[in-house]
Parts: structure tokens; C-alpha cells; sequence
């Protein structure tokens, strides 16, 4: 299957094609979508922060217009990403995902931070660059860990107080330098419900650009310990029984996927497919 949309750097001087705006209050959008014609977009009064060539959606290219604040467009509204990710189509959710993610890395890195000049985009690169440190910064992308931990028919799901509420999912978080993808799995889970686990399994990987995370998703079998939930960080974890489950997160989510992957397995039932 060939992707419809590809990543790449594209040379701003060039006219024509599509084109998103974003702004701190998310993405223009109207009955069409979020995509917009590019030299129309550009006529509008918007104050443009920077302009980067991103890629090509069906072949033709688009551009990301970042903006430093919301203004008005006739006829159009301000969504942020999220919105896109539960309602919109999979594949404009990653044309915006990767735009979100280019549009906060280039606005953080206008100045060099090692000298604090302002550094320039590189053409044909995705870079920042700084002459007088000959310095290059790239798209920060941060991995986090994600486990479902289970127990025979139960799996251990946790609530973050940031939660939408009622909603239980798998543990995550962030590695830190000097860790292995397992060592950060085992400390995270000691961290949030002081449980230890074993017999840890790699099952796939989700871009998820909130603002650059890369979630690396495992399964690992409960080992020992009583759950004993992080203060401040988990509102609540418990077992649940696979025949009883709380509200789950969205669907496109990996958090979904390792929870259904399971279900189904234990089931019987055929797995589902991981949303890129
Ligand atoms: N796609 C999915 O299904 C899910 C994605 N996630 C994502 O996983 C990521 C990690 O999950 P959390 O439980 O929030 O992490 P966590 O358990 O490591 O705790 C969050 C804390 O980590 C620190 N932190 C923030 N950014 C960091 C970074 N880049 N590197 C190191 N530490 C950082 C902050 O102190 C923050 O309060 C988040 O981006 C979250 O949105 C979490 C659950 C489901
Ligand atoms: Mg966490
Ligand atoms: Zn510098």
C-alpha cells in the first residue's frame, strides 16, 4: 500500500500548493478540512512567525504557516490537534500531527542555545542552524514507555489526575538519559504502582505529538508487590478483570491497542492493527 502522505523538506520560495496554519489555539479549519490553498492562505491577515515546506499529501506539497497568534478568517475556526486525532480523517491527523511537531521545535529553536543568536533553517534539511557554533538542533523527539501489566484475566490500569474523567489507562512515562527502553519500563512501574514485573515484550511503536513523544509499547507479566499508587501522578490503579473494563482511552491510541491486543488474545478474537 503506498502512503498518501510523505514527509519532506521543501523549498518555501517556491509557490503554490497546500497549505495549514497553526496558531497557539491549534489548527485553521473549515467545512473542507484543514488543508488550504497556499497562495489564498498567505492574502489572509495572519501573523506569520515562520513557513516551513513539510511534504507531499497525494503528491501535491503543503506548507505549514506557523503563526504567533490566532486571528480571524472568515468562515473558519481554530481546532487543536487532539480534536483531529479523535474526529477528524487518519490521514490529515498526520499531516497535522507532524506539522505540530515542526512548528514547536523550529518556534522553540529561533536562538542558538548555546550562544543565543538567532539560527537559521538549513535548506533541504530539517535543521536549525547556528553559524558562529557551527551548532545544528533537529526535531526533538522524546521516548516514553508504555506497558500493559497483566495478571492471568486482569490487567493493571491507572488514572492520571489529567485524565478525561472516568477513564483508566496503561502506565507510561518518560525515558531518562542513561536508561535501556527496559530499564526505564521497570523504574516507571516501581515509580507509579510499586509493582514489579517480568517476561517484558516489545508489541510496536506510535508517534504521538503532544507535544514529541515516540511511545514505545510493551506487555509485561505482574511478578510481585501490592499496588501502591504514585502521589500526585495516579489518582487511582487497580486490577480490572478483562470482562469488566473501565472507560478505555481513544481508539486510535497505542494505550488502546496494547489493552485490545490483550483482550482479544485471551479471547481468542482476531488482533487489531496498531494506527501508525
Ligand atoms: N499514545 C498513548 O496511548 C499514550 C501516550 N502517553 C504519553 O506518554 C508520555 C509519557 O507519559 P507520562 O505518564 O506523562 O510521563 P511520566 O510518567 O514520565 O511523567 C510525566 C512527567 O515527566 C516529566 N517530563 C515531561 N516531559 C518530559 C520529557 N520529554 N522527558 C522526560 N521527562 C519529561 C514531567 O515532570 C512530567 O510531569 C506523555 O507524552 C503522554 O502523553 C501516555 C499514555 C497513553
Ligand atoms: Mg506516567
Ligand atoms: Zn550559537
Amino acid at each position: 500500500m503506498t502512503s498518501r502522505w510523505t514527509t519532506a523538506v521543501l523549498d518555501t520560495d517556491v509557490t503554490g500548493g497546500w497549505a495549514v496554519a497553526r496558531s497557539p489555539e491549534g489548527f485553521l479549519f473549515d467545512d473542507n478540512g484543514a488543508l488550504f490553498p497556499r497562495e489564498w492562505l498567505k492574502r489572509q491577515d495572519l501573523s506569520l512567525l515562520a513557513e516551513h515546506g513539510i511534504g507531499h499529501l497525494d503528491g501535491e506539497p503543503v506548507y505549514l504557516l506557523e503563526l504567533q497568534a490566532a486571528g480571524e478568517v472568515p468562515g473558519c475556526g481554530w481546532k487543536g490537534l487532539r480534536g483531529f486525532m479523535l474526529e477528524g480523517d487518519h490521514t490529515l491527523y498526520k499531516v497535522l500531527g507532524y506539522a505540530a511537531q515542526i512548528g514547536t521545535w523550529a518556534r522553540e529553536h529561533r536562538f542558538c542555545g548555546n550562544c543565543g543568536q538567532a539560527m537559521v533553517q538549513v535548506p533541504r534539511e530539517r535543521a536549525m542552524y547556528c553559524q558562529p557554533c557551527d551548532l545544528r538542533s533537529y526535531p526533538r523527539i522524546s521516548p516514553s514507555m508504555i506497558v500493559l501489566i497483566t495478571r492471568g484475566d486482569e490487567i493493571l490500569l491507572a488514572r492520571s489526575p489529567r485524565f478525561v474523567s472516568g477513564v483508566y489507562s496503561t502506565l507510561a512515562g518518560f525515558a531518562e538519559p542513561g536508561e535501556s527502553a527496559e530499564d526505564c519500563l521497570i523504574r516507571e512501574v516501581r515509580e507509579e504502582v510499586q509493582i514489579e514485573v517480568r517476561n517484558i515484550q516489545y508489541l510496536g511503536s506510535q508517534c504521538w505529538p503532544f507535544p514529541h513523544s515516540m511511545m514505545l509499547g510493551f506487555h509485561a507479566e505482574y511478578a510481585a508487590g501490592e499496588i501502591v499508587p504514585q502521589a500526585d501522578e495516579i489518582e487511582d490503579a487497580q486490577w480490572f478483570n478483562i470482562h469488566a473494563l473501565p472507560p478505555l482511552p481513544a481508539s486510535r491510541s497505542i494505550a488502546r491497542y496494547l489493552i485490545d491486543v490483550y483482550v482479544a488474545r485471551r479471547l481468542g478474537h482476531a488482533e487489531p492493527v496498531l494506527p501508525g
